[in-house]
């Protein structure tokens, strides 16, 4: 296999140019001395789903954070719906934050409440709408992520941890938002209920238009659902493309992670395994994944 046979995640193609709704430019993050991101730059596209990799504590959370407001930067800038969020004013901000929804590691739902309850906490911070409406569009939510109706008066700990990913995302979705951001979503979650989550997230893309930027350390995500991916390394990003990209990277670190025994594990038949010789993915070095 060539990786120009490598079909993206999506096909579709329109002919028209994405448009871009985050932009980084030249972003520095440091805590004290000590310097997480420098320079970094990239782009994420409206309607895509973008893969977010790279070595442990090379700052994958450092960065959502910074794009989402909670960490400051000593320098770039970073515009969301074309808005500087550092610069905006407070119904700017408000307006921004009502576009995006996070699904934090682990899931961070609330344990003192309910699914039905977590998923309405969004709703009563931004919308001025009755508890019965809140309610039915909690319901929504609940059907939407493939949860069961009875999993709305259930509690964090009565729930598996597919399940409280499904809850967490739901909750993500409360607002309706035009991009949801994960942080390591399938991680925790065996193989067949991953590979359910990413089918999930696919579906979503492509039923409501939404734009996931989704950091994962899971090759089945990236192989399978990403239409592009971004490896941060060395304070920046590396490289960003499609699967192909990736796997005609000369990058050291993208070459043992893209074409490791780990990743050769999960090309699929659509994708023509497993062969070295065959799919180009020659290497036998086991990525450090
Ligand atoms: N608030 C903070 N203060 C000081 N250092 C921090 C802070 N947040 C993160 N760091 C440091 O920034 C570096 C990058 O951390 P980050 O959590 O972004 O890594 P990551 O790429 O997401 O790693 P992993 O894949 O293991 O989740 C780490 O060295 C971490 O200790």
């Amino acid at each position: 296999m060539q990786p120009s046979d490598i079909k993206p995640a999506s096909n579709r193609n329109d002919g028209a140019e994405p448009e871009v709704i985050i932009t980084c430019r030249d972003v520095t993050v440091r805590f004290g001395s000590k310097t997480i991101l420098e320079g970094l730059s990239m782009d994420v596209r409206r309607g895509e789903i973008l893969g977010f990799v790279g070595a442990s504590g090379t700052g994958k959370s450092v960065l959502l954070r910074t794009i989402l407001g909670l960490n400051a930067k000593q320098k770039g800038t970073i515009e969301i719906f074309g808005t500087d969020y550092e610069r905006a004013s407070d119904a700017e901000r408000l307006a921004v934050e009502q576009r995006w929804g996070v699904l934090f590691q682990q899931g961070a739902l609330f344990s003192s409440l309910t699914v039905l309850e977590n998923i309405q906490v969004p709703m009563r911070e931004y919308l001025d709408i009755s508890p019965k409406l809140m309610e039915e569009l909690a319901r929504l939510k609940i059907d939407l992520v493939g949860l069961a109706a009875d999993a709305a008066g259930k509690f964090p700990s009565e729930l598996s941890g597919g399940m409280i990913k499904r809850a967490a995302l739901a909750r993500a979705l409360s607002l309706d938002p035009d991009i949801v951001f994960l942080d390591e979503p399938t991680s925790g979650l065996d193989p067949i209920g991953a590979a359910e989550f990413d089918e999930l997230i696919m579906t979503l893309r492509d039923t409501l238009g939404l734009t996931v930027y989704m950091v994962t350390h899971d090759l089945d995500s990236l192989f399978h659902a990403c239409d592009r991916i971004a490896v941060l390394g060395k304070k920046r990003v590396l490289v960003e493309g499609d699967l192909a990209t990736m796997l005609a990277s000369d990058d050291p670190w993208v070459r043992s992670y893209f074409h490791g025994k780990r990743a050769r594990s999960v090309v699929t038949e659509e994708n023509q395994p497993v062969d070295g010789d065959k799919t180009g993915i020659a290497s036998p070095t086991d990525g450090n994944v």
